[in-house]
């Protein structure tokens, strides 16, 4: 059912001139996750964002959402705050959300009312006047108040102090909640995608070479922890990343049934952190099937 799937990208390629960003990216999130987009700083994450809100159109692939084409048609259905939260700086608190009705036939005044009163806006302030964490919660009111079904953010807690970020995430579960929103963002703080996110898409060399639902992904991989000597047992193991320091090694595998016995490599579920890091470092050009989230 295209419902159960609140994004599909396939095979979506893009380039900007001759730097190729995207190269045949594929990936899924399901309706009512709460999705961390996660990569290396211009792994292309915002051009996938952008991709997915339907302000680009990506050179090649398809990218549909609730089973309909990004664009015109389902932009009602998204709310999407750029990369440091763009708004008009010269329009007041007051002003910003007034745009919001003109322009949004879904838009629901009182919900974005309530949102901006949570973060103590003053009607008042021009835009250009407001810190980074006041500006991140107006364009979320903003955003918001379109009662979207899909939440589009870039990178919605940079730059925020621990105390706007509490704020912001708060703001967001509360939202997810009440109305089972399901949300993409990106991070690049682990710590936000461990207390936020229930599902997990790493973009390297261009692709979605992780996208699974967090604790499937966990349990799809394994971290390996032993003396150089014993190496060989990773041999028919599919090797993320393997570092050695000294005389010893840590990889990082995908799980594929018990691990072997007979020496002395130490096979842990790895954190998160581990295996986001693994990842990203590893950077490896072929994608990866979706987990399963049983
Ligand atoms: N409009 C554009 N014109 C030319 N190059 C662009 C444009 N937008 C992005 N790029 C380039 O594409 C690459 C990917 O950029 P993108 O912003 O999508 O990465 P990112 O993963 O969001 O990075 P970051 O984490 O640093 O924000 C970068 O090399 C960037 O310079």
């Amino acid at each position: 059912m295209p419902d159960d799937i609140a994004l599909a990208v396939e095979g979506v390629g893009h380039h900007f001139g001759a730097a190729t960003v995207l190269k045949d990216c594929t990936l899924g999130v399901p309706a009512g996750a709460v999705a961390a987009l996660v990569g290396r700083n211009g792994a292309g994450k915002s051009t996938l964002l952008r991709a997915a809100a339907g302000v680009l159109r990506p050179y090649r692939g398809t990218v549909r959402v609730f089973g309909r084409p990004a664009g015109p048609d389902v932009l009602r259905r998204i709310g999407f705050v750029a990369q440091h939260a763009p708004l008009f700086r010269t329009l007041t608190v007051a002003e910003t959300l007034r745009l919001g009705a003109r322009l949004n036939p879904r838009w629901d005044a009182a919900h974005a009312r309530r949102l901006a009163d949570a973060a103590a806006l003053p009607d008042r302030a021009r835009v250009g006047a407001l810190s980074t964490g006041q500006r991140t919660r107006l364009a979320l009111a903003l955003a918001l108040g379109k009662r979207p079904d899909l939440l589009i953010l870039d990178e919605p807690l940079a730059g925020l102090d621990p105390v706007a970020r509490a704020e912001v995430t708060g703001a967001l579960m509360g939202e997810v909640a009440e109305r089972g929103v399901t949300v993409l963002l990106s991070a690049h703080v682990v710590a936000d995608v461990e207390s936020v996110c229930d599902h997990v898409v790493v973009l390297a060399g261009g692709r979605a070479v992780l996208s699974a639902p967090v604790e499937a992904a966990l349990d799809a991989h394994r971290l390996a922890v032993g003396p150089a000597r014993d190496a060989a047992a990773l041999a028919g193991h599919d090797v993320v990343e393997l570092r050695r320091d000294g005389a010893e090694f840590t990889a990082l595998v995908r799980a594929a049934g018990p691990p072997p016995g007979g020496t002395a490599v130490a096979w842990h579920r790895p954190t998160l952190e581990e295996l986001l890091l693994a990842h990203l470092r590893a950077d490896r050009p072929q994608p990866a099937p979706e987990v399963s989230a049983a």
